[in-house]
């Protein structure tokens, strides 16, 4: 077995201690470290493998990560983390036994881009973009993620949502190799032994899905796979968390999706879904498995259906911290920084915040989880809780929560936000009507909810309608960018889920359309939680994250209509989204990890420390072991 580890200074004794073991060491330090004198000192093949790399004319920007591995010839090439393939140095070609293995000419890593995107771009739909970006990701790491980050405005909608929605819906069809892990109602026996066939010791976060709503396409069952193996590219790409160190999981509790199960192709249990308590002892045993194996891995909940989400966030946030859900808390937290940066572009401050109406389409987990958010937020600028509760009008399937009849099982959080001032029951654009909102947010998963009716109505009582369908993917959403634009004379402000591309009024005038997607906080939550060890997931770091979302971009840009930095920029956005994590969990007393004291005197420190804690797609340095 290859054992891997990544490590950044604090931890030389122990890299040190494992080298002499034959792991496989990611060292990453800062170019000034004084780790790197040491370890260059202690390995002459190293020493010898970076003047080499300066005799081919500097081909590529080396990084200061060290690989150490006991795999030769094909096998080295067959690992998508150690394989560069026609960019093996010509030092690394000999110890690795890969002389004749690869063809003679070494490439650099531009040259491996040029010939990677001249295919990609053949391509001839999303979901052959979505394989081909796959295979990629199976065959080599460094290029995988430099692609990625280079072109994530193209990229992101490809291996994120939209297009993973439909490769979800075919993985059962388009299957080739298997990533991650998939834990099923048959292992339950063996969850704490076979946590231990994933080779990696140090993993640091976790998405787990079991498939019940994958965005809005409901139950896909095991077919979910894509979706945390999307969101953790997202982790390493927008936040530089080492790919290694990610776990992508699906738990297999069958599927309600008669269509799938019945499917000769289908790849999960032909089962119906597990519920009830018997289902919350498996998930109960599979997080005590995990934490035993990785006890301070940050571990994401996705795509759990709405009666199973909340509870097992109350269920598990404290006891088996850190662990939070990303559809209820992280889609809060967007929402939030939606809100404020909405304010900034109205000319409003922060405090105008409780003085919204807020009507949301949508109470399930996201839609109650980014309510509640906004409450909280309200009740931070000084608000009483149950103040900030009567700023919002929900309306799920049946019409405006009321005080009507309700199921005694009701959720708390549902409760809170019914209303008793108008009839239970009344559809959207009555809700509309009567209200006259300041800020429409869908959550309802139903494409095409927000009709010219609902916009045109809202767009008559508020100079700036605030417009934001979050509900993904595409079709799925509530209504289009340009729909938005045009039922308002151009006057909304806009964001949605999954990407719209900006619109062009008659006049000529560009109206910008925003993404109110989660990426804009989970990854960065996890830079956060990995670089200083932090014990547990609070409320105020998504409230701290979304106030410095809301704060990125220059008024002039604001007033424009951007509501925050375009995801090309996620890497900045993570940082700074750690940054407020961090501080949050300093000041609560939540941290694992000593600061340097730099970090600790000033924000910059902080920053800079979590920058250089973050992995970037170059190639480091082999060492044959
Ligand atoms: N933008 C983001 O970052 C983000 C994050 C998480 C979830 N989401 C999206 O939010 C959506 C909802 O997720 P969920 O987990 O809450 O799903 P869910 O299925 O549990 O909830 C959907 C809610 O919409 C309501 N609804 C259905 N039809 C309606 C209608 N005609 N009018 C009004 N309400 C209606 C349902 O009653 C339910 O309350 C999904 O599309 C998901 O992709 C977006
Ligand atoms: O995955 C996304 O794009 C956002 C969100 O987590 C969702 O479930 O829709
Ligand atoms: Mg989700």
């Amino acid at each position: 077995m290859r054992n891997i580890i990544r490590a950044s200074f604090a931890k030389r004794p122990a890299i040190l201690g494992s080298l002499r073991n034959g792991f496989v060491a990611h060292v990453r330090t800062p170019p000034s470290s004084p780790f790197r004198t040491l370890f260059t000192r202690t390995s002459a093949a190293l020493q010898h493998e970076e003047r080499i790399g300066a005799l081919e004319c500097g081909l590529d920007e080396r990084s200061d990560e060290v690989l150490k591995t006991k795999h030769r010839g094909l096998s080295v090439i067959h690992d998508p983390s150690l394989n560069r393939g026609s960019g093996f140095s010509v030092d690394e070609r000999e110890r690795l036994l890969l002389r004749g293995l690869v063809p003679p000419r070494r490439q650099a890593l531009e040259q491996q881009i040029e010939r990677v995107m001249s295919t990609y771009e053949r391509q001839r739909t999303d979901l052959d973009k979505f394989q081909f970006m796959s295979m990629l990701m199976d065959r080599n790491t460094v290029l995988f993620y430099r692609i990625l980050m280079d072109n994530f405005e193209k990229l992101a909608p490809i291996v994120y949502t939209p297009v993973v929605g439909e490769a979800c819906q075919k993985f059962h069809a388009i299957y080739r190799r298997t990533r991650g892990m998939y834990f099923s109602i048959e292992d339950r026996a063996h969850f704490r032994t076979m946590v231990y066939n994933w080779p990696v010791d140090d993993v640091d976060v976790i998405v787990v899905t079991d498939g019940s709503r994958v965005l809005a396409l409901g139950d896909l069952g095991c077919n979910s796979m894509n979706i945390p193996i999307g969101k953790l590219s997202l982790y390493v790409s927008g936040a530089g968390i080492s790919p290694t160190n990610t776990l992508p999981v699906v738990l297999d509790v069958g599927t309600d999706n008669e269509e799938l199960r019945d499917h000769p192709l289908y790849l999960g249990l032909p089962r119906k879904r597990l519920r009830g308590d018997e289902y919350i002892s498996l998930i109960d045993d599979w997080i005590s498995a995990v934490r035993h194996r990785w006890p301070n891995a940050l571990i994401q909940f996705e795509d759990f259906s709405s009666d199973v989400a909340a509870t097992l966030l109350k269920r598990y946030r404290h006891k088996h911290a850190p662990v939070f859900n990303d559809d209820i808390q992280s889609t809060g937290c967007i929402a939030v920084a939606s809100v404020l940066s909405s304010l900034r572009a109205r000319g409003l401050e922060p405090s105008d915040i409780a003085h919204e109406k807020i009507v949301c389409a949508g109470a399930g987990s996201a839609g109650l989880g980014v309510c509640e958010a906004i409450a909280q937020a309200i009740e931070a600028e000084g608000q009483a809780l149950e103040d900030a509760y009567n700023r919002f009008y929900i309306v799920d399937e049946n019409g405006l929560l009321g005080t009507g009849t309700h199921s005694k099982n009701e959720s708390p959080t549902r409760r809170k936000f019914r209303r008793s001032d108008l009839p239970a029951g009344l559809s959207l654009k009555e809700v509309i009507e009567k209200v006259k909102p300041t800020v429409l947010l869908g959550l309802s998963g139903r494409g095409g909810l927000f009709t010219k009716d609902v916009i045109k109505e809202m767009a008559k009582h508020v100079d700036v309608p605030v417009i934001f369908p979050m509900s993904n993917p595409s079709t799925a959403s509530e209504c289009t960018a340009e729909q938005a634009f045009d039922w308002t004379s151009g006057r909304a402000l806009f964001a949605s889920g999954s990407p719209f591309g900006n619109v062009t009024m008659p006049n000529g005038v560009v109206k910008y359309s925003n993404q109110a997607n989660n990426v804009y906080s989970f990854p960065g939550l996890g830079l956060a939680v990995t670089a200083l060890r932090i014990s547990c997931v609070t409320d105020l770091m998504f409230l701290a994250a979304a106030r410095t979302i809301a704060t990125l971009l220059p008024d002039e840009d604001v007033q424009k209509g951007l509501l925050f930095p375009g995801v090309n920029k996620l890497r900045n956005v993570s940082v700074e989204v750690a940054a407020s994590v961090a501080q949050v969990a300093i000041d609560q007393g939540l941290t694992g990890n000593v600061l340097p004291d730099s970090a600790l005197k000033s924000r910059e420190g902080l920053t800079d420390f979590l920058r250089e804690q973050m992995w970037e797609p170059k190639y480091g340095h082999i060492v044959a072991g």
